[in-house]
């Protein structure tokens, strides 16, 4: 059975495709991995992963960019998103959250496997990147992540229900803040994921 690599946008894995020689297409094939790219978000990963997980994987991997509220983690690392949480997938009851998961209606916290050689972390899964400092505090309060991504919860869910082990790796791109863009090194993050995700695939699988 092959790897599945899961990506968002074609820009965030491109010189990794580039260095195999695969093109920007939604789903292709190589001889040992298939690269799936999603879009951005929830909805479109859970489709685009529900119509290809038909088909058996040995591995799932998820790659990408992700914004960090750790001060400590610097832009451009990498890390091995280990938890990942639906952060806004519930009711809010004026000033409170609750996730429906505490309502009783499904799970919200999934489990990633291991890379040994990278920073475990926790991470949350959000509909609107967080930009205002309201919103930052309340998400720390409630999950303390490490990261946030548009995605990482939507594939473990998807990962879990084929009953397919899954790997979350990230690099950060920017720091969860009050917007500024110009803060963001998009092209590092790029980089860097796929200096690792190249290295992986010749000598890891
Ligand atoms: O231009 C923007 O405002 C913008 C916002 C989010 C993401 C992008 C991208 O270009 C890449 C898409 C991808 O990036 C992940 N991502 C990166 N940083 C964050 C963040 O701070 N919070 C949540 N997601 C983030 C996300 O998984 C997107 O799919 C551009």
């Amino acid at each position: 059975m092959k790897v599945l690599i899961v990506a968002a946008t074609y820009q965030e894995i491109a010189p990794f495709l580039a260095e195999f020689e695969l093109i920007d297409v939604s789903f292709q094939q190589h001889s040992s991995f298939d690269v799936l790219i999603t879009g951005v978000g929830m909805t479109a990963t859970a489709f685009a992963l529900g119509k290809t997980l038909h088909n058996p994987y040995k591995l799932i991997l998820n790659v990408g960019i992700a914004g960090s509220f750790n001060k400590d983690i610097k832009i451009g690392d990498l890390i091995n998103v280990k938890e990942d949480i639906f952060a806004d997938l519930g009711v809010e009851e004026n000033e409170n959250f609750l996730s429906i998961e505490e309502l009783g209606f499904g799970k919200t916290k999934f489990e990633g496997l291991e890379i040994k050689d990278l920073k475990q972390v926790k991470g949350i899964t959000v509909n609107k990147v967080s930009g205002s400092l309201p919103t930052i505090n309340y998400l720390l309060k409630k999950y303390n992540p490490a990261i946030e991504t548009m995605e990482g919860a939507a594939v473990f869910y998807c990962a879990e229900q084929a009953k397919t082990p899954v790997i979350q790796v990230r690099s950060v791109s920017n720091f969860v803040e009050p917007r500024n863009k110009e803060n963001w090194d998009i092209k590092l993050a790029i980089n860097n994921l796929n200096l690792w995700l190249i290295n992986y695939l010749r000598y890891k699988i």
